[in-house]
Protein backbone atom coordinates (compact mmCIF):
# COMPACT_ATOMS: atom_id res chain seq x y z
CA UNK A 1 0.00 0.00 0.00
CA UNK A 2 2.44 2.33 1.35
CA UNK A 3 4.84 2.42 -2.19
CA UNK A 4 1.98 3.92 -3.99
CA UNK A 5 3.02 7.12 -2.38
CA UNK A 6 5.92 9.43 -2.99
CA UNK A 7 8.57 9.31 0.01
CA UNK A 8 8.70 12.86 1.90
CA UNK A 9 10.41 13.81 4.37
CA UNK A 10 8.20 16.68 5.89
CA UNK A 11 5.15 14.65 5.78
CA UNK A 12 5.26 11.58 7.83
CA UNK A 13 3.88 8.18 7.73
CA UNK A 14 1.52 7.24 10.94
CA UNK A 15 2.44 3.75 12.69
CA UNK A 16 -0.45 3.48 15.30
CA UNK A 17 -1.49 0.30 17.70
CA UNK A 18 -2.58 -1.51 14.88
CA UNK A 19 0.24 -2.43 12.96
CA UNK A 20 2.96 -2.02 15.63
CA UNK A 21 1.03 -4.61 17.79
CA UNK A 22 0.49 -7.01 14.41
CA UNK A 23 4.07 -6.37 12.97
CA UNK A 24 6.55 -5.27 15.87
CA UNK A 25 9.32 -2.81 16.24
CA UNK A 26 10.89 -3.97 12.37
CA UNK A 27 7.69 -2.34 10.75
CA UNK A 28 9.52 1.06 11.49
CA UNK A 29 12.85 0.33 10.07
CA UNK A 30 11.34 -1.07 6.64
CA UNK A 31 9.15 2.04 6.55
CA UNK A 32 12.14 4.15 7.48
CA UNK A 33 14.53 2.10 4.72
CA UNK A 34 11.88 3.23 1.89
CA UNK A 35 12.57 6.82 2.83
CA UNK A 36 9.83 7.67 4.98
CA UNK A 37 9.90 9.85 8.26
CA UNK A 38 7.95 8.30 10.64
CA UNK A 39 5.38 8.95 13.71
CA UNK A 40 4.53 6.29 15.91
CA UNK A 41 1.26 6.37 17.56
CA UNK A 42 1.38 4.41 20.72
CA UNK A 43 -0.65 6.64 22.67
CA UNK A 44 1.17 5.89 26.43
CA UNK A 45 -0.90 6.07 29.00
CA UNK A 46 0.60 4.46 32.67
CA UNK A 47 2.36 4.96 35.88
CA UNK A 48 5.59 7.53 35.23
CA UNK A 49 8.29 4.93 35.59
CA UNK A 50 6.81 2.62 33.53
CA UNK A 51 6.10 5.21 30.40
CA UNK A 52 9.82 6.62 30.85
CA UNK A 53 10.97 2.89 30.27
CA UNK A 54 8.89 2.63 27.70
CA UNK A 55 9.58 6.34 26.20
CA UNK A 56 13.39 5.40 25.86
CA UNK A 57 12.96 2.40 23.96
CA UNK A 58 10.76 4.24 21.18
CA UNK A 59 13.72 7.09 21.51
CA UNK A 60 16.33 4.32 20.03
CA UNK A 61 13.75 4.01 16.64
CA UNK A 62 14.75 7.23 15.00
CA UNK A 63 11.01 8.14 14.56
CA UNK A 64 10.57 11.65 14.52
CA UNK A 65 6.82 12.40 16.52
CA UNK A 66 5.24 10.46 19.33
CA UNK A 67 2.25 10.33 21.61
CA UNK A 68 1.37 10.08 25.07
CA UNK A 69 -1.79 10.81 26.67
CA UNK A 70 -1.80 13.98 28.80
CA UNK A 71 -4.69 12.93 31.22
CA UNK A 72 -1.39 11.12 32.78
CA UNK A 73 -0.64 14.36 34.45
CA UNK A 74 2.53 16.62 34.66
CA UNK A 75 4.52 13.72 36.35
CA UNK A 76 3.91 10.96 33.74
CA UNK A 77 4.38 13.76 30.91
CA UNK A 78 7.77 15.14 32.34
CA UNK A 79 8.77 11.37 32.34
CA UNK A 80 8.05 10.48 28.51
CA UNK A 81 10.00 13.49 27.38
CA UNK A 82 12.99 12.48 30.12
CA UNK A 83 12.87 8.63 28.49
CA UNK A 84 12.50 9.93 24.93
CA UNK A 85 15.37 12.09 25.31
CA UNK A 86 17.92 9.42 27.08
CA UNK A 87 17.08 6.63 24.70
CA UNK A 88 17.79 9.18 21.59
CA UNK A 89 21.27 10.42 23.53
CA UNK A 90 21.66 6.56 23.70
CA UNK A 91 21.50 6.24 19.81
CA UNK A 92 22.93 9.31 18.75
CA UNK A 93 19.96 10.45 17.46
CA UNK A 94 17.69 13.73 18.20
CA UNK A 95 14.96 13.11 20.23
CA UNK A 96 11.49 12.85 18.76
CA UNK A 97 8.89 15.09 18.83
CA UNK A 98 6.32 14.22 22.27
CA UNK A 99 2.99 15.18 21.03
CA UNK A 100 0.32 14.67 23.85
CA UNK A 101 -3.37 14.07 23.39
CA UNK A 102 -6.12 16.04 24.96
CA UNK A 103 -8.83 15.34 24.28
CA UNK A 104 -9.67 12.58 21.72
CA UNK A 105 -10.76 13.91 18.25
CA UNK A 106 -14.05 11.04 19.17
CA UNK A 107 -14.44 12.55 22.27
CA UNK A 108 -17.94 14.65 22.57
CA UNK A 109 -20.00 16.73 26.00
CA UNK A 110 -21.03 14.35 26.93
CA UNK A 111 -18.42 11.66 26.73
CA UNK A 112 -16.43 14.61 29.22
CA UNK A 113 -19.01 15.66 31.50
CA UNK A 114 -20.91 11.72 31.96
CA UNK A 115 -18.37 9.56 31.14
CA UNK A 116 -15.77 10.90 32.58
CA UNK A 117 -17.38 13.19 35.14
CA UNK A 118 -15.10 16.51 34.28
CA UNK A 119 -17.18 19.15 34.16
CA UNK A 120 -16.65 22.19 31.96
CA UNK A 121 -16.47 22.06 28.07
CA UNK A 122 -14.24 19.86 26.19
CA UNK A 123 -12.72 22.99 24.66
CA UNK A 124 -11.36 24.01 27.97
CA UNK A 125 -10.26 20.96 29.03
CA UNK A 126 -8.50 20.60 26.12
CA UNK A 127 -6.74 24.07 26.25
CA UNK A 128 -5.80 22.85 29.97
CA UNK A 129 -4.44 19.95 28.71
CA UNK A 130 -1.94 21.86 26.33
CA UNK A 131 -0.87 23.96 29.06
CA UNK A 132 0.00 21.21 31.22
CA UNK A 133 1.59 19.37 28.59
CA UNK A 134 3.66 22.34 27.58
CA UNK A 135 4.71 23.30 31.29
CA UNK A 136 5.44 19.12 31.11
CA UNK A 137 7.88 19.39 28.36
CA UNK A 138 5.84 18.32 25.60
CA UNK A 139 6.60 19.87 21.85
CA UNK A 140 2.81 20.18 21.07
CA UNK A 141 -0.52 18.62 21.48
CA UNK A 142 -2.86 16.59 19.07
CA UNK A 143 -6.40 17.76 19.42
CA UNK A 144 -9.41 18.55 17.14
CA UNK A 145 -8.85 21.67 14.64
CA UNK A 146 -11.56 22.91 16.41
CA UNK A 147 -9.62 23.80 19.54
CA UNK A 148 -6.32 24.50 17.71
CA UNK A 149 -6.73 28.35 17.94
CA UNK A 150 -7.67 28.46 21.56
CA UNK A 151 -4.36 26.29 21.99
CA UNK A 152 -2.31 28.86 20.33
CA UNK A 153 -3.77 31.70 21.94
CA UNK A 154 -3.11 30.12 25.37
CA UNK A 155 0.37 28.85 24.74
CA UNK A 156 1.90 30.89 22.17
CA UNK A 157 2.78 29.65 18.37
CA UNK A 158 5.16 27.65 18.66
CA UNK A 159 3.71 24.61 20.52
CA UNK A 160 2.44 22.12 18.04
CA UNK A 161 -1.09 21.64 17.77
CA UNK A 162 -1.37 18.31 15.28
CA UNK A 163 -5.09 17.65 14.02
CA UNK A 164 -7.00 14.22 13.84
CA UNK A 165 -10.89 14.55 12.55
CA UNK A 166 -10.16 15.35 8.98
CA UNK A 167 -12.70 15.09 7.05
CA UNK A 168 -13.36 16.45 3.32
CA UNK A 169 -16.35 18.49 2.93
CA UNK A 170 -18.75 15.51 1.92
CA UNK A 171 -17.35 12.68 3.86
CA UNK A 172 -18.65 10.53 6.46
CA UNK A 173 -17.58 11.85 10.27
CA UNK A 174 -17.29 7.71 11.22
CA UNK A 175 -16.29 7.52 14.48
CA UNK A 176 -14.75 11.23 15.14
CA UNK A 177 -16.76 13.96 16.87
CA UNK A 178 -14.62 16.56 16.48
CA UNK A 179 -14.04 16.82 12.85
CA UNK A 180 -12.49 19.65 10.82
CA UNK A 181 -12.51 20.10 6.42
CA UNK A 182 -8.42 19.83 5.73
CA UNK A 183 -9.03 23.30 4.71
CA UNK A 184 -11.00 25.37 8.09
CA UNK A 185 -8.20 22.89 9.76
CA UNK A 186 -5.28 24.74 8.00
CA UNK A 187 -6.97 27.82 8.16
CA UNK A 188 -7.62 27.45 11.96
CA UNK A 189 -3.68 27.25 12.20
CA UNK A 190 -3.33 23.39 12.46
CA UNK A 191 0.81 22.48 12.12
CA UNK A 192 -0.09 19.32 10.75
CA UNK A 193 -3.09 17.09 10.15
CA UNK A 194 -3.17 13.44 10.80
CA UNK A 195 -5.46 11.34 8.14
CA UNK A 196 -6.56 8.52 7.94
CA UNK A 197 -9.57 7.27 6.49
CA UNK A 198 -10.55 9.48 3.68
CA UNK A 199 -7.25 7.96 2.12
CA UNK A 200 -6.50 4.60 2.95
CA UNK A 201 -10.72 3.77 2.61
CA UNK A 202 -10.51 5.82 -0.86
CA UNK A 203 -11.31 4.45 -3.86
CA UNK A 204 -8.26 5.67 -5.47
CA UNK A 205 -5.76 6.24 -1.82
CA UNK A 206 -3.07 8.15 -4.28
CA UNK A 207 -5.72 10.61 -5.64
CA UNK A 208 -7.35 11.29 -2.14
CA UNK A 209 -3.89 12.08 -0.64
CA UNK A 210 -2.92 14.59 -3.72
CA UNK A 211 -6.49 16.49 -3.44
CA UNK A 212 -5.84 17.00 0.37
CA UNK A 213 -2.26 17.79 -0.37
CA UNK A 214 -3.55 20.49 -2.08
CA UNK A 215 -6.15 21.94 0.28
CA UNK A 216 -3.72 21.94 2.52
CA UNK A 217 -1.02 23.66 0.22
CA UNK A 218 -3.32 26.29 -1.46
CA UNK A 219 -3.87 27.61 2.47
CA UNK A 220 -0.98 29.92 3.75
CA UNK A 221 0.37 28.77 6.30
CA UNK A 222 2.59 31.91 7.93
O1 LIG B 1 -3.16 10.43 18.31
C1 LIG B 1 -3.79 10.44 17.25
O2 LIG B 1 -3.22 10.40 16.17
C2 LIG B 1 -5.25 10.60 17.33
C3 LIG B 1 -5.73 11.37 18.37
C4 LIG B 1 -7.08 11.75 18.38
O3 LIG B 1 -7.52 12.49 19.25
N1 LIG B 1 -7.88 11.31 17.38
C5 LIG B 1 -7.44 10.50 16.38
O4 LIG B 1 -8.24 10.16 15.50
N2 LIG B 1 -6.13 10.10 16.36
C6 LIG B 1 -5.65 9.17 15.34
O5 LIG B 1 -5.78 9.77 14.06
C7 LIG B 1 -6.21 8.80 13.09
C8 LIG B 1 -7.49 9.32 12.49
O6 LIG B 1 -7.95 8.42 11.54
P1 LIG B 1 -9.19 8.73 10.62
O7 LIG B 1 -10.34 9.07 11.51
O8 LIG B 1 -9.39 7.46 9.87
O9 LIG B 1 -8.79 9.89 9.73
C9 LIG B 1 -6.34 7.47 13.81
O10 LIG B 1 -5.16 6.72 13.59
C10 LIG B 1 -6.42 7.84 15.28
O11 LIG B 1 -5.80 6.88 16.10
Amino acid sequence: FLDQFPANQTLAVKIGMELFYAAGPTIIEAVQKRGHTVFLDLKLHDIPHTVESAMRVLGRLGVRYTTVHAAGGHVMLAAAKAGLVAGAKEAGLPAPKLLAITQLTSTDQATLNVDQQIPGTVRDSVVHLAQVAQASGCDGVICSAQEVAAIHQAVGPDFLGITPGIRPAQATADDQQRVMTPTAAAQAGSNGLVIGRPITQATDPVHAYQQLLTEWSNVNHD
